[in-house]
């Protein structure tokens, strides 16, 4: 049972430095951090400004709380709970004691410059209800270090991790009703931060609003697994090195639509992203790619998901994968493998029947089997039977990770709220 999360990671010291040095100074910070790929080391905070203290939580309950809909009905991101979590932040004094409030609009100044330049980030996540009826947080510490690396990019404030997951894991407690017991269901929840500076000067904003709100969901199958199809995309970019694909900004998603909404009129239900000239395959819509194929030299049985070179997203779901394939199928003779691999790859171990299969892996659909990829005018089959909806590593992949989920299996992945 998890209960402890990762060493604070906050560089709030640099962070304050490059907010009242001179612009000359903040240029040659940025810089250096730039250098070192805005990755965030574990370090002491020299700041007297106020960290997240869940000790200074208010709680409003809601007067009015919401009908619950039956559990078939509901949509993913569509209904939300009864409250939200809300924590501000200044430059002057840091974060100020967290609310639970009842769930209710913002109020914003047209000129905030979350509206002009996009200062937002996010993350997915899920609570879910154990045989018990105890709230399970899954691999909240993920989420945390993965959100402050987001926030600590686009000049936001980060926090003490294990200071927001208990508050969250309180909200969820809170939120509990709304959270069916049948198996495929859980409560989505969404970590937002944005900028709240009243300025279309464009800086670092001096003040921010941390924000959770959450969303019951059903099983993203409800009928059981049904195969996707891909449109290889290469005329749109959607991450590259140097870049922020590898965080979770706001502002990495609008442009990937209209690409989207182009598969989609061919008929294919999500973009896989190409990269560069050698079309390495990097992922999928908002997931991450794992495939099965048999080695063309040594016939060894490889699983091969792309590695973490910037232009991914550092998926939760990714690393549970690897993490239970090196477990459980490198035993069984499989190799895992984190590595690039380009596009001609696959159609060629495609057309060779070497490819075994494909899927997608992320929050909202755990896994995601893929049928087949159209690149250059083919389709690339991914090793489905027509009437198979799954491939077997996909099936295995959605239980094993289900299991750990709702507690049926003890594991550190479970966060008891
Ligand atoms: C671009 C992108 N890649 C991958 C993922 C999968 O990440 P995770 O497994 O943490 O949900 C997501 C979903 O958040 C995403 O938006």
């Amino acid at each position: 049972m998890m209960r402890r999360l990762l060493p604070r990671c906050a560089p709030r010291a640099a962070f304050n430095a490059q907010r009242s040095a001179s612009l000359g100074a903040a240029i040659q910070a940025q810089s250096a951090v730039q250098r070192r790929q805005y990755s965030i080391t574990p370090q002491s905070s020299t700041s007297q400004l106020l960290d997240i203290d869940p000790s200074k939580l208010v709680v409003e309950k809601t007067s009015k709380p919401k009908d619950l809909l039956p559990s078939k009905d509901l949509v993913f991101g569509r209904n939300f709970t009864d409250h939200m979590l809300t924590i501000e932040w200044t430059q002057e004094s840091g974060w100020s004691a967290p609310k639970i409030l009842p769930y209710q609009n913002l109020s914003l100044d047209p000129a905030t410059c979350v509206f002009h330049y996009a200062f937002e980030c996010f993350e997915g996540m899920k609570a879910y209800k154990d045989t018990k009826g105890q709230i399970r947080l899954f691999r909240p510490d993920k989420n945390m270090a993965r959100f402050n690396k987001s926030a600590a990019r686009i000049a936001l404030p980060t926090f003490s991790p294990e200071a927001l997951t208990s508050l969250i894991a309180q909200f969820a407690k809170l939120e509990s009703r709304f959270i069916p017991s049948e198996r495929g269901y859980s409560l989505y929840l969404r970590p937002t931060m944005i900028g709240t500076q009243k300025t279309l000067g464009v800086g670092p904003p001096g003040s921010a609003l941390l924000y959770v709100i959450a969303s019951p969901v059903g099983p993203y199958y409800p009928t059981g697994f049904k195969a996707v199809s891909l449109e290889a995309t290469d005329y749109a970019v959607r991450a590259w090195p140097g870049g922020v694909g590898d965080k979770k900004l706001g502002a990495n998603y609008a442009p990937c639509i209209v690409p989207q909404k182009e598969a989609m009129s061919r008929g294919f239900q999500q973009n896989l992203w190409l990269f560069g000239e050698e079309e390495y395959v990097t992922e999928v819509g908002t997931m991450n790619f794992f495939v099965a194929i048999k080695n063309k030299q040594t016939g060894q049985k490889e699983l091969i998901t792309a590695p973490l070179d910037g232009t991914i997203l550092e998926g939760v779901t990714r690393d549970s994968v690897l993490a239970l394939a090196r477990e459980r199928l490198a035993p069984e003779g499989w190799k895992i493998e984190e590595r690039k691999y380009t596009m001609g790859e696959l159609a060629e171990a495609s057309a060779e029947g070497r490819l075994i299969e494909a899927f997608g892996a992320g929050t909202a659909a755990i896994v995601s089997p893929v049928r087949a990829i159209s690149w250059k005018g083919q389709l690339v089959n991914c090793g489905l039977k027509d009437n198979e909806e799954s491939g077997e590593i996909a099936m295995k992949m959605k239980e094993w990770m289900e299991a750990r989920q709702y507690g049926d299996e003890e594991s550190d992945w479970s966060y008891i709220c």
